[in-house]
């Protein structure tokens, strides 16, 4: 809880912050990256940094706390932190390491603030700082003590037992723990943490959803080829893609996520874009595992169906439920898809089932539009779920939709 006194003067720091919060976290990220380089070579995405959406989402992450925090000073805003705890756990972050981003995140804030930060604006801060810090060790600890997971212990090897290739652009692995211990178990929508040491030395950690079924002795996850675009090509999963093989070795964190189903046995609407499709093949999985009775509506879309990875999966899935429904959309279709589902997802024809919980997945673009229409459908922005691969730029002021 926000002390009283902290509460006014934060509220009333507030607008300034949030003006200078984009150059705050620039020059927290520079100074950071200054006094422990290590940190961008082997914890930190450094195409988010270079691309400045690990910034932007620290941003948003910090201003949404915040916000939550002055204008509900009687309660901490957990529930927002959850999603940077699991992702944080995944990379083996520790306590020790909050009181480093702290000197370098206060210093900054100094530095923009100028005159207007004066002691007691400091200390107000440092407030803030410490409600969120404490909060994030806490809930990470508790994630590290649930999986039995001990300081320094976040990594272990994994043999690549099959090499799959789905699709032109995407390779699945399958995995199981070089020691002979048995794998950890998880939830559907849950990922890893996969490290790969680069061609420079660097060792650089992505996530990658699980999708096999929950109780299965070997994981497996699927990798999409980034090559140059917009940005530039993706290092880690070129890499995956050319350098590991059947047989070799990769280092893989525990699973870890907080966009999972809940065990009750309700209506779901699962939509996947692309690649995004991952979590949702592990969630059929389970739901089919454990005979979920409720209407599944699985809702896909794709470039075309060459681009569509674990098509046959996701098809031979749905047909195992209860009462499955899959409707899938090519912007370019082959032979005579109908013309109703060519182009984008395109809800209006489909019957939603009251009491639907659904579950995002893909591109930010389709999640909006897909809970625009959900929402447009009368379905309650709380039973909407989404998973975010990379910075969470959801919560960053640009939105103007928030969550
Ligand atoms: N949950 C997440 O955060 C995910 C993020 N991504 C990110 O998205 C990037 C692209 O993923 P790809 O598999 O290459 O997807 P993609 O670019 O092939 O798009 C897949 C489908 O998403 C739909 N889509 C795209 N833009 C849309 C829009 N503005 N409105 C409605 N629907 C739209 C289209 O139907 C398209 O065929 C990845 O590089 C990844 O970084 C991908 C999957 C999951």
């Amino acid at each position: 809880m926000l002390s009283q006194k902290s509460a006014e003067t934060v509220r009333a720091t507030l607008p300034a912050v949030g003006e200078a919060i984009g150059t705050i976290t620039e020059l927290f990220y520079r100074k950071l990256f200054t006094a422990h380089p290590e940190l961008l070579r082997n914890m930190f995405n450094r195409a988010n940094q270079a691309a400045g959406t690990q910034r932007q989402a620290l941003a948003g992450a910090i201003a949404a706390f915040t916000t939550a925090l002055v204008e509900r000073p009687g309660t901490r805003p957990d529930a927002l932190l959850s999603r940077i705890a699991h992702k944080h756990a995944s990379l083996g972050v520790s306590a020790a390491q909050y009181p480093v981003v702290h000197r370098h995140l206060s210093a900054a804030i100094a530095e923009v603030l100028g005159d207007a930060a004066t002691e007691e604006v400091a200390a107000a801060w440092d407030e803030v700082y410490w409600l969120m810090a404490n909060a994030l060790i806490e809930i990470e600890r508790r994630l590290y003590a649930e999986r039995g997971v001990l300081v320094g212990g976040t990594w272990r090897q994994w043999e690549v037992v099959e090499r799959t290739r789905e699709t032109a652009d995407v390779v699945t692995f399958r995995i199981r723990p070089a020691d002979g211990r048995p794998a950890p178990a998880f939830k559907a929508g849950q990922y890893v943490s996969v490290q790969v040491e680069l061609a420079d030395g660097a060792r650089q950690i992505r996530q990658y959803s699980l999708t096999n079924g929950p109780g299965a002795t070997v994981h497996s996850f699927s990798v999409k080829r980034e090559d140059a675009g917009e940005g530039p090509a993706g290092e880690v999963s070129g890499h995956l893609h050319d350098h590991v093989h059947e047989g070799d070795e990769l280092t893989v964190s525990a699973p870890y996520g907080d966009v999972v189903l809940d065990t009750t046995d309700s209506p779901l609407l699962l939509a996947s874009a692309g690649i995004g499709c991952t979590p949702v093949v592990a969630m059929l999985e389970e739901l089919a595992a454990r005979g979920h009775q409720a209407p599944v509506v699985a809702v896909h879309a794709d470039r075309s169906p060459a681009d569509h990875a674990l098509r046959a999966d996701q098809e031979r899935l749905v047909t195992k439920l209860a009462r499955g429904t899959a409707h899938t959309w090519y912007e370019r279709p082959e032979g005579d898809w109908p013309a109703e589902r060519t182009g984008r997802v395109d809800l209006s024809g489909i019957e939603i089932p009251d009491g639907v919980q659904a579950y995002l997945c893909g591109p930010l673009p389709f999640m909006r539009s897909v809970r625009t229409q959900l929402l447009e459908r009368g379905v309650h922005p709380s039973a909407i779920h989404y998973e975010v691969f990379g910075p969470d730029l959801w919560l960053t002021r640009d939105d103007g939709e928030g969550h």
